[in-house]
């Protein structure tokens, strides 16, 4: 709700630790823990500073439904996100906020319908088996190094749909690494050396790479999401420009990619920690058999695998917002152009939503028991609102279908109390790259 003359007398000004980066790194270290600490100590929206910006840390459902849905059209996307990654991933879909954002999203969603998602599927599955096929000669498997290769072959056949060569693949590979490392670069001008710097180079090869295989795209259409942009409409029949198709290109590719590893990641932990899911997870894929696009998403309990691994280890932690006028949240006041995020990391481990909330539970998802119901955001693991997830069905597909092959090719284990050492500085991941031992199957 706005600010009006009355509500403000009665609002709070947020708290926060006076120390903010010891904080921050107490946060990076035991996240839930330190949130918790942080609002028993100082309420429901804390003040923290944060690489020199105040962001306001609201904690709870309610919150994270204000700030999400947005009705008022309050908090803005772009000018939060585009403080940690806009050089380099520029007017994605992300970034852009209110009328344009629908404007655009209108356009994009006629690259993820059914029939859309049924064709990359199909474009899919041969590269799954045959990049699944060569871990078996990977001498020391890391689960999470693999899983990121993967992905970026698999974007780069399902979402680009050109050939080339393999040292051109690999500078499209390197260029986008670049590019998604930068945003998180402690130099935060292009000094050369740095992250930063090299993330800008990298946006160059990325456009370069776009433009010049754009022509071709738009003459020769295809199955691939590349091709797809080319020819959406909205319903008024607007299409994208050229310039529109490469920035949603370069975004799409890193919205798609560290946050699919990072899932999988997580799964092949849980599970790994979890053999008698494992296991039950392997039987329901042997018994189903090689299975089409409908198959994949009849896979009921590899879902629950999948749902409960983003509730522990949620891709994206923090949602950022910039409020575009003064508003107040959880009866704390937000002035105008204020950092707030919701973090659905936090709220996925909610007690009074979550009954014990760090046990690996997958039939909490279950018909009978549904905790993910309990609220509108109980369960936010792609966002809410206008901006969730517009690839949450293409990401649902894919990681599907690369774990009903894995758990049909693969047996996998980590040793007795092994724990992975999750970096949550930015996307999390597994510092150790999560080692595995790995042991082929005939299914
Ligand atoms: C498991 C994998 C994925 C997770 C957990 C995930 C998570 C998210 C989240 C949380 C948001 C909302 C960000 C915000 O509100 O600020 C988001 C937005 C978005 N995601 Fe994903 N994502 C995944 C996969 C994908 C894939 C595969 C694609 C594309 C093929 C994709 C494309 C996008 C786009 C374009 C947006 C912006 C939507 C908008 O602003 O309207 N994501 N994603």
């Amino acid at each position: 709700m706005p600010v009006t003359a009355t509500a403000e007398t009665s609002l709070r000004t947020a708290r926060g630790p006076r120390l903010g980066v010891v904080h921050l790194l107490r946060l990076r270290k035991r996240p839930i823990e330190h949130n918790d600490f942080l609002r028993a100590t100082y309420g429901d929206v804390v003040r923290l500073h944060v690489f020199g910006t105040t962001l306001y840390a609201a904690y709870g459902l309610d919150a994270a439904e204000q700030v999400l849905i947005n009705r008022e059209r309050i908090f803005a996307n772009g000018p939060a996100w585009s403080h940690f990654i806009g050089p380099f991933f520029r007017r994605g879909l992300m970034l852009l906020d209110f009328d344009e954002h629908l404007h655009h999203r209108r356009i994009l969603q006629h690259a993820f319908t059914n029939d859309a998602l049924r064709r990359y599927h199909a474009v899919m599955v041969p590269h799954i088996r045959s990049g699944l096929a060569a871990w078996e000669s990977v001498p020391q498997p890391r689960m999470h190094q693999l899983f990121k290769e993967l992905t970026l072959d698999l974007a780069l056949e399902t979402f680009v749909g050109v050939d080339l060569t393999r040292a051109e693949q690999d500078r499209i590979n390197q260029a986008f690494i670049d590019a998604v490392r930068a945003g998180t670069s402690i130099v935060r001008k292009p000094v050369p050396g740095t992250p930063w710097a090299r993330g800008l180079a990298a946006r160059k090869v990325l456009e370069e790479f776009f433009f010049t295989h754009l022509p071709e795209k738009r003459r020769r259409g295809g199955d691939d999401l590349f091709a797809q942009l080319c020819i959406a409409r909205s319903e008024e029949g607007d299409e994208f420009s050229d310039e529109d198709i490469v920035n949603h290109m370069i975004f799409l590719l890193m919205a798609a990619h560290d946050t699919s590893t990072i899932t999988m990641s997580a799964m092949a932990y849980f599970l790994a920690r979890h053999p008698e899911w494992q296991e039950a997870a392997r039987e329901e894929s042997i018994a189903a058999g090689t299975v089409d696009y409908d198959g994949v998403l009849g896979l009921d309990l590899l879902d629950r695998v999948m749902k409960e691994s983003m509730r522990l280890c949620s891709p994206v932690p923090s949602l950022p917002r910039v409020a575009v006028r003064e508003t107040s949240l959880n009866g704390h006041r937000i002035p105008a152009g204020a950092f707030v995020a919701v973090s659905p990391y936090y709220n996925h481990h909610d007690p009074a939503y979550w009954p014990d909330p760090t046990r690996f539970d997958p039939d909490r998802f279950s018909p009978e028991r549904r905790e993910d119901h309990s609220h509108r955001m109980a369960f936010e693991p792609f966002g809410g609102g206008v901006h969730k997830c517009i690839g949450m069905h293409f990401a649902g597909v894919q990681v599907r279908a690369i774990f009903h092959e894995l758990l049909r090719s693969y047996r996998w284990s980590v040793p007795a109390g092994y724990e992975w050492p999750l970096d949550l500085a930015a996307l999390p991941f597994p510092r150790d790259r999560l080692p595995v031992r790995l042991e082929r199957i005939d299914s």
